[in-house]
């Protein structure tokens, strides 16, 4: 569903994204971890059509990104970073204003609006004005104009960040309920949550991959012999250490998926 091939992004002298390489599955839910500036945000913004790549390939759902995008937005739902939620607009109103944009047929706005509405829990809150909505609220508006119209694939960059404990688990329940029918990508730094919500993890650093393996292949290369379960979140995050501090200049893009 998602085919990504030796795509490399430089800002100016900055090598963002460096030949990553990396396939995934119709229905998986993979999970996208590195440090700051590691480049998962942009390739995130290149994988939806939002941000040209240097050179490589992308393709999602059979359509080259570059060449197709618009066949790319119509199957892809992106909550960005920073939701470009508009302030002055109703929830409700900006909702059928994406479900616009999106060019969903005019007949299903009003019911797609109230099904995303419902999903994301912003079903109280759909005729005020952004602008005076709570942070976690408004992130979780932007993650319902990600599911307008029902994409094959949801590109969730740090979906939880902002929540308040209970609406993060809200927002796990939500994108596990996912898997399967939509495939996923999402962006964090909490690494519980990789092992809640997610089957694979591709761990970038420095815009190289690093690796990209289930959490039972990871487990199994990096922690040999040691039993853990995936209910013992503290492995993932001796697995994370030690694949991201300090690699070998070099070594990192080396590591095949
Ligand atoms: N528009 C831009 N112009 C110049 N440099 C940029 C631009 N956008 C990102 N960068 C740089 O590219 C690198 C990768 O950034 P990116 O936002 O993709 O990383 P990230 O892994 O998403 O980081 P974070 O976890 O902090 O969100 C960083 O060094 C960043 O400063």
């Amino acid at each position: 569903m998602i085919e990504v091939s030796n795509l490399t992004k430089r800002y100016r002298d900055l090598t963002a994204v460096d030949g990553l390489s990396f396939t995934v599955g119709k229905g998986e839910v993979v999970g996208f971890l590195g440090p700051n500036g590691a480049g998962k945000s942009t390739t995130m913004r290149i994988l939806t059509g939002f941000l040209p790549a240097t050179s490589g390939t992308a393709r999602v759902a059979g359509f080259d990104v570059f060449e197709e995008p618009l066949e790319v937005k119509r199957r892809i739902g992106y909550l960005p970073e920073s939701p470009p939620v508009y302030v002055d607009l109703t929830v409700r109103a900006y909702l059928r204003f994406c479900a616009e944009l999106k060019q969903l047929p005019r007949a299903r706005v009003p019911g797609e609006v109230d099904r995303v509405a419902a999903r994301t829990g912003v079903d109280g809150v759909m005729d005020r004005v952004i602008g005076n909505l709570s942070k976690g609220y408004r992130q979780r508006v932007g993650l319902a104009q990600a599911l307008l119209g029902d994409p094959e694939v949801l590109v969730l960059d740090e979906p939880t960040v902002g929540l308040d404990p209970l609406q993060i688990r809200e927002v796990r329940t939500l994108i596990r309920s996912l898997a399967g029918k939509h495939t996923v990508i999402l962006s964090t730094h909490i690494l519980p949550e990789v092992a809640m919500t997610c089957e694979k993890v591709l761990v970038v650093n420095r815009g190289r991959l690093v690796d990209y393996d289930t959490l039972g292949g990871l487990i199994e290369k990096h922690l040999p012999g040691r039993k853990v379960t995936l209910d013992d979140i503290a492995f993932l995050e001796e697995i994370y250490g030690k694949l991201v501090e300090a690699p070998p200049a070099g070594a990192a893009g080396e590591v095949r998926p």
